[in-house]
């Protein structure tokens, strides 16, 4: 049953991630300030009154237009030099989750998902058929080309040496990205996107797209996105691995360190978590060298890269 108390107690918040692994120098800024500006776009529309829904499939879509991440935009590429991009949307009200797979040419794969969703009575589309249902829905088909970077063209071509082990480089430099919230409401939403695993082959299908792998979101619970090896990621099914834990009794902190650390113990698998409950706890935690994250409640920018690192600035601080 709904407490008064709770919604009185309730302050929204938006937690963003810009993926785990190891940044390169050069281009921790561009993620740190990446995610810093996206997690306040959500925050604005959650000021507003918006859903949580609205602000993590704004964040998102921020992120996936960003060339610094591995999502829309900036995806590593396939085996075939190709970009085949995984997201998942889940509302913690409804349980309801829409996700699209291995999908083309579409420059914000998180708004096919939420349409997904919205629009039909599936939970994941999958390649030719996510991108006829775009067609259906009027959603734009970009070109190949416009979601290479340079970057990743170079990371692919370096990855297609005999010697080279795309698994142990790509641990460097995952960059997906997700994020969680809770509105004003009480309710909590998820949404992850990524261009996968660097050099993967052609039709493989990561953890993103797999409701309680990717993310999940539950009113009752809370709300996780994840970030990691995805094949790791599955075999734990992480978000929802950490959910159970806050089930038990555990903080988002305390579940989020347990569910990691047992992906580590027990099939050597790094990654991070974005995790929120309905009463806006959060947590942003890794088992990765790095993770860039930024979190906003109460009008306060939350933002950090390394382990330990946990910086503040006012909302309206220039970024
Ligand atoms: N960067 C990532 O987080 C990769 C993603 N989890 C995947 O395996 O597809």
């Amino acid at each position: 049953m709904e407490s008064i108390f709770r919604v009185i107690d309730m302050f929204p918040v938006v937690v963003v991630h810009g993926g785990a692994g190891h940044i390169p120098k050069e281009r921790s800024e561009n993620s740190t300030s990446g995610v810093r500006s996206a997690t306040r776009a959500g925050y604005t529309i959650l000021q507003r009154g918006g859903s949580s829904m609205d602000a993590v499939v704004e964040a998102v879509t921020q992120l996936e237009n960003n060339p610094s991440f591995n999502a829309g935009c900036g995806s590593v590429l396939n085996i075939k030099g190709e970009v085949e991009m995984d997201a998942i949307v889940m509302d913690g009200k409804t349980l309801g989750s829409g996700a699209v797979s291995a999908v083309r040419n579409i420059a914000n794969p998180i708004q096919l998902a939420r349409l997904v969703m919205d629009k039909t009575g599936h939970a994941c589309l999958t390649a030719e058929g996510a991108n006829q249902f775009a067609r259906s829905m009027g959603v734009p088909e970009v070109p190949l080309e416009s979601l290479i970077t340079d970057y990743s063209r170079m990371r692919w071509k370096k990855n297609l040496a005999p010697d080279a082990n795309p698994v142990e480089c790509q641990m460097g430099k995952m960059g997906t990205v997700g994020a969680v919230a809770v509105d004003s409401e009480g309710n909590v939403a998820c949404a992850t996107s990524t261009g996968g695993m660097l050099n993967k082959m052609e039709g493989r299908v990561g953890d993103t797209p797999c409701i309680g792998c990717g993310g999940y979101a539950d009113n009752q619970v809370g709300a996780v996105s994840t970030t990691g090896h995805g094949e790791a990621i599955m075999k734990v099914v992480l978000a929802r691995l950490i959910l159970f834990h806050m089930e038990q009794g555990q903080s988002v902190e305390a579940a989020s360190d347990l569910a990691l650390a047992y992906m580590k113990s027990r099939v050597g698998g790094l990654g991070g978590v974005v995790t929120v409950d309905p009463q806006g706890q959060w947590a942003a935690r890794f088992s990765s060298l790095q993770m860039a994250w930024a979190a906003a409640q109460k009008d306060t920018l939350h933002y950090g890269l390394y382990t330990g690192e946990h910086f503040t600035q006012s909302i309206d601080d220039p970024l």
